[in-house]
This record gives C-alpha cells, sequence and structure tokens, in this order.
C-alpha cells in the first residue's frame, strides 16, 4: 500500500481520500482552502452532468456516482444526501437528454411552468454541500486519514503518489491553463415547503431551484474567464426573476446568504497518471456529480503504484 498525498478538500479531494483510505492506503489531505470554503461548498447541488466532458467517461463516472449517492441517501443520513423528483424544463421541444441512456430513469412532464413546452421528470441526489463535506472530512479521519491546511506553490514530492485535486488551482500546480474559471453565483433563500427540484440549463445562464431540508439554493450564472468571487446585487435580482418563473412561490422568500464560486472547466476532466502524480481536475459544473465516479478511477490509477 501506498503513501499517497491527496492535493485539495473539495469535494473531488475528500471522496478519492475516502476511497484510498478504504483501499488501505495511508492518504494525508492538504489544502489551500479548507472544504467549507472551496468551490464544492458553493454547489447546489444537484446530480447532473452539467458542463464536463467527454461525454462517455462523464456519463460512467456520473452513473457510478448516482448510484453511491442513491445507497448514501437510504444508508447514511448525515451524509447530507436525500433523493428527490424534479423536473427540468425547456423552452422548444427537444429530444431525450445524452445522458438518459443508461443514466437515471426520465418521464416527460406534461405540467410545465408558464414559457415552457417541454420537460423531463427524474429522480435525483441533491446535497447539502456543507453537511456533506463535513461527512466527509469525517470519514476521511474515521479511517486514519488527516487534513492539514497548506498553500502549496508546487505538487509535492515526499509520498509515493500525489493526488492532484486542486480544482482551478490546476493552473499552477499542473501547470495547466486550459483550465478555466467558469463564475457561479447562488441566492440561498429559506426553505418555503419546496420538495422538488427544478432546472432550465438551455438559456444564457443556468436556472436552478434546489431545496434542502432547511432552506432553498436558487441560481445561477455562468460567466467564462470571470474570477471574481464578490456576488453581484444585479445578478442576484436576476437570478430570483428567473427562478420565480419556476417556482412562483419564491417571490417573497428571505433572502439568507450569496454565494459565488468558480466552476474549474476543462475541455476534458483530467483523470490520468503522469508518473508518481495522479491528476483528477476539471470537472466544470459536475464534480459533485462524478466525484465517486472519479474516485474510483483515482484509485485504481494509485493502485497500479
Ligand atoms: C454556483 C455553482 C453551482 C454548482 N452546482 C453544481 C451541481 O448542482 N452539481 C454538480 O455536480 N456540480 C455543481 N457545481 C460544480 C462543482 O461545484 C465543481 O465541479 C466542484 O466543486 C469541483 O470540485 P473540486 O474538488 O475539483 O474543486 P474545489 O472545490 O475548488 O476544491 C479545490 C481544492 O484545491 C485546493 N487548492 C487549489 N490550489 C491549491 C494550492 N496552490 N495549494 C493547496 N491547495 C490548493 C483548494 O484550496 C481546494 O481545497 C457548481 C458550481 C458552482 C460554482
Amino acid at each position: 500500500m501506498s503513501r499517497v498525498i491527496v492535493v485539495g478538500a473539495g469535494v473531488v479531494g475528500l471522496t478519492a481520500a475516502v476511497r484510498l483510505l478504504e483501499a488501505g492506503h495511508r492518504v494525508d489531505v492538504v489544502a489551500r482552502d479548507l472544504p467549507l470554503e472551496t468551490t464544492s461548498v458553493v454547489a447546489g447541488a444537484v446530480w447532473y452532468p452539467y458542463l464536463a466532458f467527454p461525454r462517455a467517461r462523464v456519463g460512467d463516472w456520473g452513473r457510478t456516482s448516482y448510484a453511491v449517492l442513491d445507497a448514501l441517501s437510504d444508508t447514511d443520513p448525515d451524509a447530507g444526501v436525500r433523493m428527490r423528483e424534479g423536473t427540468e424544463v425547456h423552452r422548444t421541444r427537444i429530444p431525450d437528454p445524452w445522458w438518459a441512456d443508461g443514466g437515471p430513469p426520465i418521464a416527460r412532464e406534461t405540467a410545465l411552468p408558464p414559457g415552457y413546452v417541454d420537460g423531463w421528470t427524474f429522480r435525483a441526489p441533491v446535497l447539502d454541500m456543507p453537511v456533506h463535506l463535513r461527512w466527509l472530512v469525517r470519514r476521511v479521519e474515521e479511517l486514519g486519514g488527516t487534513l492539514t491546511r497548506m498553500n502549496l506553490s508546487a505538487l509535492p514530492s515526499h509520498a509515493d503518489v500525489v493526488v492532484n485535486c486542486s480544482g482551478i488551482g490546476s493552473r499552477l500546480l499542473a501547470g495547466d491553463r486550459t483550465v478555466v474559471p467558469i463564475r457561479g453565483q447562488v441566492v440561498v433563500v429559506e426553505q418555503i415547503g419546496l420538495e422538488r427540484w427544478w432546472l432550465d440549463e438551455s438559456g444564457e445562464h443556468p436556472t436552478y431551484v434546489l431545496p434542502r431540508e432547511h432552506e432553498i439554493v436558487v441560481g445561477g450564472t455562468a460567466v467564462e474567464g470571470e474570477w471574481s468571487r464578490t456576488p453581484s446585487p444585479e445578478a442576484a435580482r436576476d437570478i430570483l426573476a428567473r427562478a420565480a418563473v419556476l417556482v412562483p412561490a419564491l417571490r417573497g422568500a428571505k433572502v439568507l446568504r450569496h454565494k459565488v464560486g468558480l466552476r474549474p472547466l476543462r475541455a476534458a476532466v483530467r483523470v490520468e497518471r503522469q508518473g508518481d502524480v495522479v491528476h483528477c481536475y476539471g470537472h466544470g459544473g459536475a464534480g459533485v456529480t462524478l466525484a465517486w465516479g472519479c474516485a474510483e478511477e483515482v484509485t485504481r490509477l494509485v493502485g497500479t503504484a
């Protein structure tokens, strides 16, 4: 078994750490931002393969993650995962989504909000990310791993294998300028008795309403190349107006907070071994959707040490 250093404490790094520990490796996680300071904590977060490529691998990783999250929702109430039915809506008629083949069963929806003519309903894991990330940290520690804050200027060299899960930080740590930020803003509002999720990803910006137990995440925006993590009041107003078309009852819901994250987009998610480094970054808008599938692939790649 190897001594592994995982760089990055977002959903991708922590999930990889859990699987590596379960496989018997010694694992230390190091990260500049601790889990509740990462992009991952900003995610809505619904299982949905949005802005991640290529489709064949994303489809495989997504199916694996769906199965793990579905099981977790049954077996571990502390994991912050709940299976919820919801609807993706469209303003034009369109064929089944590419991920439907082998993915969760979808049903065409006829009860649509005004302005929409097509849509499909399916069950998906919805995660409360602060809860889920805290649960992942507990799993890492229970399994004997560690988590330490460390701001690196290069990947470490004192381990058998280094697993690079640094998201947008891979521009520096992997010298990879092809990973770019897609800025996303959300508004978190009070829970108003909503059980179903809604998603419209067909516009210039995605619009989504994702219920958690005690609050609702309302999104969103997608702006390529924008680095600012400061929430914009105009964007927040626009998000709430778009979301109220999907769920009119959101009008007047109390706003609890505003959040911004930088999705790490790459032409292809990089899960690849290069010498003693296994890279796992570039998950775009689907890191939560892909984390368990990628963690299993990372574990296979480390296992070949
Ligand atoms: C608004 C918004 C909504 C989203 N909604 C969803 C959704 O519904 N479903 C979904 O699947 N995905 C969603 N996403 C996408 C998802 O959040 C990302 O794909 C995911 O968080 C990427 O995870 P990560 O662990 O790779 O990166 P991050 O969470 O960014 O973690 C990277 C880690 O690397 C560390 N690091 C970076 N550089 C260094 C360095 N130099 N030294 C040490 N450590 C370093 C960081 O400190 C951090 O700990 C959303 C994203 C946003 C912004």
